[in-house]
Protein backbone atom coordinates (compact mmCIF):
# COMPACT_ATOMS: atom_id res chain seq x y z
CA UNK A 1 0.00 0.00 0.00
CA UNK A 2 1.42 3.60 -0.70
CA UNK A 3 0.33 6.06 1.57
CA UNK A 4 1.28 9.59 -0.14
CA UNK A 5 3.68 12.08 1.83
CA UNK A 6 4.60 15.42 1.84
CA UNK A 7 7.35 17.01 4.30
CA UNK A 8 7.87 20.95 4.60
CA UNK A 9 10.89 22.27 6.26
CA UNK A 10 12.47 19.71 4.75
CA UNK A 11 16.04 21.17 3.94
CA UNK A 12 16.11 21.38 7.94
CA UNK A 13 17.63 19.50 10.84
CA UNK A 14 14.31 17.44 11.27
CA UNK A 15 12.76 17.54 7.93
CA UNK A 16 15.93 16.28 6.63
CA UNK A 17 15.72 13.10 9.09
CA UNK A 18 12.09 12.71 8.21
CA UNK A 19 13.12 12.77 4.12
CA UNK A 20 16.12 9.95 5.71
CA UNK A 21 13.40 7.67 7.49
CA UNK A 22 10.58 8.06 4.44
CA UNK A 23 13.07 7.01 2.21
CA UNK A 24 13.22 3.46 3.01
CA UNK A 25 9.67 3.27 4.58
CA UNK A 26 7.67 0.12 3.23
CA UNK A 27 4.30 2.10 2.63
CA UNK A 28 5.45 6.36 2.59
CA UNK A 29 5.75 7.53 -1.12
CA UNK A 30 7.32 10.95 -0.91
CA UNK A 31 5.78 13.12 -3.56
CA UNK A 32 5.76 16.53 -2.05
CA UNK A 33 8.60 18.49 -0.58
CA UNK A 34 8.13 22.13 0.27
CA UNK A 35 10.60 25.36 1.87
CA UNK A 36 11.05 28.68 1.72
CA UNK A 37 14.78 29.73 1.12
CA UNK A 38 15.62 26.33 -0.30
CA UNK A 39 12.48 26.39 -2.97
CA UNK A 40 13.07 25.75 -6.54
CA UNK A 41 16.47 23.38 -5.80
CA UNK A 42 16.12 20.02 -6.53
CA UNK A 43 16.11 17.74 -3.95
CA UNK A 44 19.32 15.94 -5.29
CA UNK A 45 20.92 19.28 -4.34
CA UNK A 46 19.69 19.72 -0.92
CA UNK A 47 20.86 15.99 -0.42
CA UNK A 48 23.20 14.53 -2.90
CA UNK A 49 22.74 11.08 -1.39
CA UNK A 50 19.05 11.00 -2.16
CA UNK A 51 18.01 7.29 -3.29
CA UNK A 52 17.62 7.35 -6.87
CA UNK A 53 13.53 7.56 -6.38
CA UNK A 54 13.35 10.48 -4.97
CA UNK A 55 15.69 12.22 -7.44
CA UNK A 56 13.65 13.96 -10.05
CA UNK A 57 11.81 15.32 -6.84
CA UNK A 58 12.06 19.64 -6.76
CA UNK A 59 11.86 21.58 -3.08
CA UNK A 60 8.13 23.83 -3.88
CA UNK A 61 7.83 26.99 -2.06
CA UNK A 62 5.57 26.39 0.97
CA UNK A 63 1.60 27.12 -0.15
CA UNK A 64 -0.45 25.12 2.03
CA UNK A 65 -3.68 25.86 -0.42
CA UNK A 66 -1.58 23.98 -3.49
CA UNK A 67 -0.59 20.47 -2.10
CA UNK A 68 -0.45 17.59 -4.61
CA UNK A 69 -2.86 14.41 -3.38
CA UNK A 70 -1.91 13.93 -0.24
CA UNK A 71 -2.80 11.49 2.70
CA UNK A 72 0.04 12.58 5.17
CA UNK A 73 2.28 15.92 5.72
CA UNK A 74 4.99 16.27 8.29
CA UNK A 75 5.63 20.20 8.80
CA UNK A 76 9.18 20.68 10.16
CA UNK A 77 8.66 24.43 10.31
CA UNK A 78 10.22 26.68 13.21
CA UNK A 79 8.32 27.13 15.85
CA UNK A 80 5.72 29.93 15.90
CA UNK A 81 5.78 29.97 12.06
CA UNK A 82 3.30 26.86 11.47
CA UNK A 83 -0.03 27.31 13.00
CA UNK A 84 -1.69 30.17 10.06
CA UNK A 85 -0.16 27.72 7.63
CA UNK A 86 -1.27 24.52 8.43
CA UNK A 87 -4.45 25.98 9.77
CA UNK A 88 -5.24 26.06 5.47
CA UNK A 89 -4.31 22.34 4.95
CA UNK A 90 -7.39 20.79 3.73
CA UNK A 91 -9.32 18.22 6.17
CA UNK A 92 -8.48 15.07 4.24
CA UNK A 93 -4.86 15.37 5.03
CA UNK A 94 -3.65 14.25 8.23
CA UNK A 95 -0.87 16.47 9.92
CA UNK A 96 2.26 15.63 11.85
CA UNK A 97 3.31 18.75 12.90
CA UNK A 98 7.30 18.03 14.43
CA UNK A 99 7.41 21.60 15.81
CA UNK A 100 5.78 23.11 18.95
CA UNK A 101 2.81 25.35 17.55
CA UNK A 102 0.55 22.73 18.65
CA UNK A 103 0.79 20.76 21.70
CA UNK A 104 -2.16 20.84 23.89
CA UNK A 105 -4.18 23.18 21.42
CA UNK A 106 -7.85 22.04 21.05
CA UNK A 107 -8.21 19.57 17.80
CA UNK A 108 -4.55 18.27 18.12
CA UNK A 109 -3.66 15.42 20.00
CA UNK A 110 -0.26 15.01 22.14
CA UNK A 111 1.66 12.56 20.11
CA UNK A 112 3.74 11.20 23.39
CA UNK A 113 3.44 7.44 21.18
CA UNK A 114 5.06 5.12 23.52
CA UNK A 115 3.10 6.11 26.80
CA UNK A 116 -0.21 6.74 25.18
CA UNK A 117 -0.61 5.36 21.16
CA UNK A 118 -4.62 4.66 21.69
CA UNK A 119 -4.93 8.36 21.89
CA UNK A 120 -3.43 8.69 18.65
CA UNK A 121 -4.98 5.87 16.85
CA UNK A 122 -7.39 7.05 14.40
CA UNK A 123 -6.79 10.63 15.01
CA UNK A 124 -5.69 13.39 12.02
CA UNK A 125 -3.66 16.21 13.94
CA UNK A 126 -0.64 14.81 15.52
CA UNK A 127 1.18 17.52 18.04
CA UNK A 128 4.73 15.60 17.77
CA UNK A 129 6.40 15.98 21.32
CA UNK A 130 9.42 18.72 21.72
CA UNK A 131 12.86 16.46 22.17
CA UNK A 132 13.71 17.35 25.49
CA UNK A 133 9.82 16.27 26.64
CA UNK A 134 10.40 13.15 24.56
CA UNK A 135 13.10 11.80 26.41
CA UNK A 136 11.99 13.22 29.88
CA UNK A 137 7.91 11.98 29.76
CA UNK A 138 9.21 8.35 28.58
CA UNK A 139 11.23 8.27 31.39
CA UNK A 140 8.95 9.87 34.07
CA UNK A 141 5.62 7.92 32.86
CA UNK A 142 5.92 4.66 34.61
CA UNK A 143 6.88 5.77 37.39
CA UNK A 144 4.07 9.03 37.46
CA UNK A 145 1.26 6.69 36.53
CA UNK A 146 2.35 3.89 39.17
CA UNK A 147 2.67 6.90 42.23
CA UNK A 148 6.39 5.87 42.81
CA UNK A 149 7.55 9.63 42.79
CA UNK A 150 5.92 13.03 43.57
CA UNK A 151 4.62 15.02 40.49
CA UNK A 152 5.57 18.54 42.00
CA UNK A 153 9.39 17.96 43.46
CA UNK A 154 10.88 17.26 39.48
CA UNK A 155 14.05 18.47 38.73
CA UNK A 156 15.45 18.15 34.92
CA UNK A 157 18.83 18.28 34.10
CA UNK A 158 19.07 17.83 30.25
CA UNK A 159 22.01 17.63 27.62
CA UNK A 160 21.64 18.22 24.12
CA UNK A 161 23.68 18.40 20.60
CA UNK A 162 24.30 20.99 18.61
CA UNK A 163 21.42 19.66 16.55
CA UNK A 164 18.26 20.35 18.25
CA UNK A 165 19.03 24.08 17.86
CA UNK A 166 18.41 23.57 13.75
CA UNK A 167 20.20 24.30 10.77
CA UNK A 168 19.57 28.10 11.22
CA UNK A 169 19.89 30.69 9.13
CA UNK A 170 23.06 32.86 8.69
CA UNK A 171 22.25 34.35 12.25
CA UNK A 172 22.90 31.05 13.66
CA UNK A 173 24.81 31.15 16.69
CA UNK A 174 25.95 27.84 16.48
CA UNK A 175 28.93 27.95 14.99
CA UNK A 176 31.43 25.11 15.62
CA UNK A 177 34.14 27.81 17.15
CA UNK A 178 30.73 28.52 19.26
CA UNK A 179 29.93 25.17 20.12
CA UNK A 180 32.95 23.37 20.33
CA UNK A 181 34.35 22.07 24.05
CA UNK A 182 31.84 24.34 25.40
CA UNK A 183 29.30 23.26 27.61
CA UNK A 184 26.30 26.45 27.60
CA UNK A 185 23.26 26.58 29.86
CA UNK A 186 20.00 27.66 28.48
CA UNK A 187 16.66 28.82 28.85
CA UNK A 188 16.56 29.00 32.88
CA UNK A 189 13.71 28.88 34.43
CA UNK A 190 11.12 29.82 31.19
CA UNK A 191 12.12 26.99 28.37
CA UNK A 192 9.27 26.83 26.04
CA UNK A 193 9.31 22.86 27.02
CA UNK A 194 7.87 23.06 30.34
CA UNK A 195 4.39 23.61 29.63
CA UNK A 196 4.13 20.30 27.78
CA UNK A 197 6.21 18.99 30.38
CA UNK A 198 4.25 19.90 33.36
CA UNK A 199 1.21 19.51 31.81
CA UNK A 200 1.57 15.67 30.85
CA UNK A 201 3.03 15.20 34.27
CA UNK A 202 -0.10 16.20 35.72
CA UNK A 203 -2.13 14.03 33.34
CA UNK A 204 -0.16 11.20 34.15
CA UNK A 205 -0.06 11.81 37.71
CA UNK A 206 -3.07 13.80 38.53
CA UNK A 207 -1.15 15.89 40.97
CA UNK A 208 0.12 19.49 40.59
CA UNK A 209 3.83 19.88 38.88
CA UNK A 210 3.90 23.21 40.20
CA UNK A 211 7.70 22.61 41.56
CA UNK A 212 9.13 21.66 38.08
CA UNK A 213 12.45 22.75 37.23
CA UNK A 214 14.16 22.51 33.93
CA UNK A 215 17.66 23.01 32.64
CA UNK A 216 18.99 22.47 29.54
CA UNK A 217 22.60 22.28 28.10
CA UNK A 218 24.15 22.74 24.75
CA UNK A 219 26.74 20.10 24.46
CA UNK A 220 29.59 19.79 22.02
CA UNK A 221 28.17 16.72 20.02
CA UNK A 222 26.02 16.85 16.52
CA UNK A 223 23.16 14.74 18.16
CA UNK A 224 21.85 12.63 20.59
CA UNK A 225 19.98 13.82 24.45
CA UNK A 226 20.16 12.94 27.83
CA UNK A 227 17.95 13.66 30.87
CA UNK A 228 18.97 13.31 34.49
CA UNK A 229 15.78 13.70 36.58
CA UNK A 230 15.74 13.97 40.43
CA UNK A 231 12.52 13.33 41.91
CA UNK A 232 11.24 12.70 45.61
CA UNK A 233 9.78 9.03 46.31
CA UNK A 234 10.30 6.32 48.38
CA UNK A 235 10.39 3.16 45.82
CA UNK A 236 13.74 1.14 45.48
CA UNK A 237 15.58 1.17 42.60
CA UNK A 238 14.47 -2.12 41.48
CA UNK A 239 10.77 -0.86 41.68
CA UNK A 240 11.47 1.76 39.71
CA UNK A 241 12.83 -0.78 36.85
CA UNK A 242 9.65 -3.27 37.15
CA UNK A 243 7.58 -0.58 36.63
CA UNK A 244 9.34 0.74 33.58
CA UNK A 245 9.60 -2.89 32.60
CA UNK A 246 5.74 -3.69 32.74
CA UNK A 247 4.72 -0.04 31.56
CA UNK A 248 6.75 -0.48 28.67
CA UNK A 249 6.59 -4.65 28.12
CA UNK A 250 4.59 -4.13 24.44
CA UNK A 251 6.13 -1.11 23.28
CA UNK A 252 8.96 -1.60 20.81
CA UNK A 253 11.14 1.73 21.51
CA UNK A 254 11.43 2.08 24.90
CA UNK A 255 14.60 -0.02 25.82
CA UNK A 256 14.65 -0.25 30.09
CA UNK A 257 18.42 -0.79 31.16
CA UNK A 258 20.35 -1.21 34.63
CA UNK A 259 22.97 0.29 33.30
CA UNK A 260 22.91 4.36 33.04
CA UNK A 261 22.75 4.98 29.78
CA UNK A 262 24.32 7.28 27.03
CA UNK A 263 23.76 9.38 24.45
CA UNK A 264 25.30 7.62 21.92
CA UNK A 265 23.09 4.69 22.33
CA UNK A 266 19.99 6.14 20.62
CA UNK A 267 21.69 7.87 18.03
CA UNK A 268 20.28 7.61 14.36
CA UNK A 269 17.38 5.31 15.84
CA UNK A 270 13.84 5.90 16.93
CA UNK A 271 15.02 4.48 20.36
CA UNK A 272 14.24 5.37 23.83
CA UNK A 273 16.40 4.55 26.64
CA UNK A 274 15.67 4.79 30.12
CA UNK A 275 16.69 3.68 33.90
CA UNK A 276 16.67 4.43 37.38
CA UNK A 277 18.91 4.58 40.72
CA UNK A 278 16.78 5.19 44.05
CA UNK A 279 17.85 5.28 47.37
CA UNK A 280 14.40 4.99 49.73
CA UNK A 281 16.55 6.25 52.65
CA UNK A 282 17.08 9.54 51.03
CA UNK A 283 13.62 9.86 49.65
CA UNK A 284 15.71 10.14 46.12
CA UNK A 285 15.04 8.49 42.86
CA UNK A 286 16.60 9.83 39.97
CA UNK A 287 15.23 8.86 36.77
CA UNK A 288 17.64 9.16 33.10
CA UNK A 289 16.28 9.39 29.45
CA UNK A 290 18.05 9.27 26.57
CA UNK A 291 17.29 10.17 22.99
CA UNK A 292 18.34 10.89 19.80
CA UNK A 293 17.29 14.37 19.54
CA UNK A 294 16.21 14.04 15.46
CA UNK A 295 14.96 10.56 16.16
CA UNK A 296 12.42 9.70 18.81
CA UNK A 297 13.18 13.87 19.93
CA UNK A 298 11.78 14.87 16.53
CA UNK A 299 11.45 12.66 12.67
CA UNK A 300 11.61 8.96 14.21
CA UNK A 301 8.73 9.98 16.46
CA UNK A 302 6.96 11.91 13.69
CA UNK A 303 6.99 8.66 11.96
CA UNK A 304 5.88 6.82 14.64
CA UNK A 305 2.69 8.73 14.98
CA UNK A 306 1.99 8.53 11.50
CA UNK A 307 2.56 4.80 11.20
CA UNK A 308 -0.54 5.20 14.53
CA UNK A 309 -2.81 7.22 12.49
CA UNK A 310 -2.18 5.66 8.89
CA UNK A 311 -2.98 1.85 11.22
CA UNK A 312 0.46 0.70 9.99
CA UNK A 313 2.33 -1.17 12.38
CA UNK A 314 4.24 1.40 14.50
CA UNK A 315 7.72 -0.14 13.87
CA UNK A 316 7.27 0.71 10.13
CA UNK A 317 10.07 2.03 8.54
CA UNK A 318 11.65 2.36 12.14
CA UNK A 319 13.47 -0.93 12.50
CA UNK A 320 16.87 0.53 11.60
CA UNK A 321 19.77 -0.20 14.43
CA UNK A 322 21.66 3.09 15.78
CA UNK A 323 24.77 4.73 14.50
CA UNK A 324 27.78 3.46 16.52
CA UNK A 325 30.18 4.62 17.44
N1 LIG B 1 16.32 19.95 15.70
C1 LIG B 1 15.74 19.19 16.61
O1 LIG B 1 16.38 18.36 17.27
C2 LIG B 1 14.28 19.31 16.88
C3 LIG B 1 13.49 20.27 16.26
N2 LIG B 1 12.17 20.36 16.57
C4 LIG B 1 11.32 21.36 15.95
O2 LIG B 1 11.16 21.07 14.57
C5 LIG B 1 11.01 22.26 13.82
C6 LIG B 1 12.10 22.30 12.76
O3 LIG B 1 13.33 22.31 13.43
P1 LIG B 1 14.72 22.09 12.69
O4 LIG B 1 14.55 21.16 11.56
O5 LIG B 1 15.70 21.79 13.73
O6 LIG B 1 14.95 23.56 12.13
P2 LIG B 1 15.85 24.02 10.91
O7 LIG B 1 16.18 25.44 11.14
O8 LIG B 1 16.95 23.05 10.71
O9 LIG B 1 14.85 23.89 9.68
C7 LIG B 1 13.66 24.61 9.56
C8 LIG B 1 13.27 24.63 8.11
O10 LIG B 1 12.03 25.32 7.99
C9 LIG B 1 12.02 25.97 6.73
N3 LIG B 1 11.27 27.20 6.84
C10 LIG B 1 11.49 28.27 7.65
N4 LIG B 1 10.55 29.22 7.47
C11 LIG B 1 9.72 28.74 6.50
C12 LIG B 1 8.56 29.25 5.87
N5 LIG B 1 8.05 30.45 6.15
N6 LIG B 1 7.97 28.48 4.92
C13 LIG B 1 8.48 27.28 4.58
N7 LIG B 1 9.57 26.75 5.14
C14 LIG B 1 10.19 27.47 6.09
C15 LIG B 1 13.45 26.27 6.36
O11 LIG B 1 13.52 25.87 5.02
P3 LIG B 1 14.26 26.72 3.87
O12 LIG B 1 15.68 26.32 3.92
O13 LIG B 1 13.59 26.25 2.65
O14 LIG B 1 14.03 28.19 4.16
C16 LIG B 1 14.28 25.39 7.30
O15 LIG B 1 15.08 24.50 6.62
C17 LIG B 1 11.13 23.40 14.84
O16 LIG B 1 9.86 23.77 15.27
C18 LIG B 1 11.91 22.76 15.96
O17 LIG B 1 11.72 23.44 17.15
C19 LIG B 1 11.57 19.47 17.40
C20 LIG B 1 12.30 18.50 18.02
C21 LIG B 1 13.72 18.39 17.84
C1 LIG C 1 19.49 22.93 21.37
C2 LIG C 1 18.16 23.58 21.24
O1 LIG C 1 18.05 24.76 21.05
N1 LIG C 1 17.11 22.76 21.33
C3 LIG C 1 15.77 23.26 21.21
C4 LIG C 1 14.81 22.11 21.32
C5 LIG C 1 14.35 21.56 20.01
C6 LIG C 1 12.88 21.25 20.07
O2 LIG C 1 12.41 20.25 20.54
O3 LIG C 1 12.13 22.26 19.64
P1 LIG C 1 10.58 22.61 19.58
O4 LIG C 1 10.02 22.43 20.91
O5 LIG C 1 10.50 24.03 19.15
O6 LIG C 1 9.96 21.70 18.61
C7 LIG C 1 15.42 24.22 22.33
O7 LIG C 1 15.93 24.10 23.42
O8 LIG C 1 14.49 25.02 22.12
Amino acid sequence: MNIRVGIVGISGFGGGEALRLIASHPSFELVYAAGEGSAGSPLMDRFPGVPDKLSELVIEKWDPTALPKLDVLFASLPTGSSAEALARVPEEVKIVDIGGDHRYIEGWSYGLADVWPDQIQGRSRIANPGCFPAATLNALAPLLTQRLIEPSNIIIDAKTGISGAGRGGGASKFGYAESNENVQPYGLLKHVHMPEIAKTIEQLSGGSAAGLVFTPHLVPMTRGELVTIYCRGTATTEQCLDAARSFYADRPFVRVTTMPPQSKWANGSNLCFVSYAADPERNLVIAIGVVDNLGKGAAGQAIQNANLICGLPVTAGLEGAPVWP
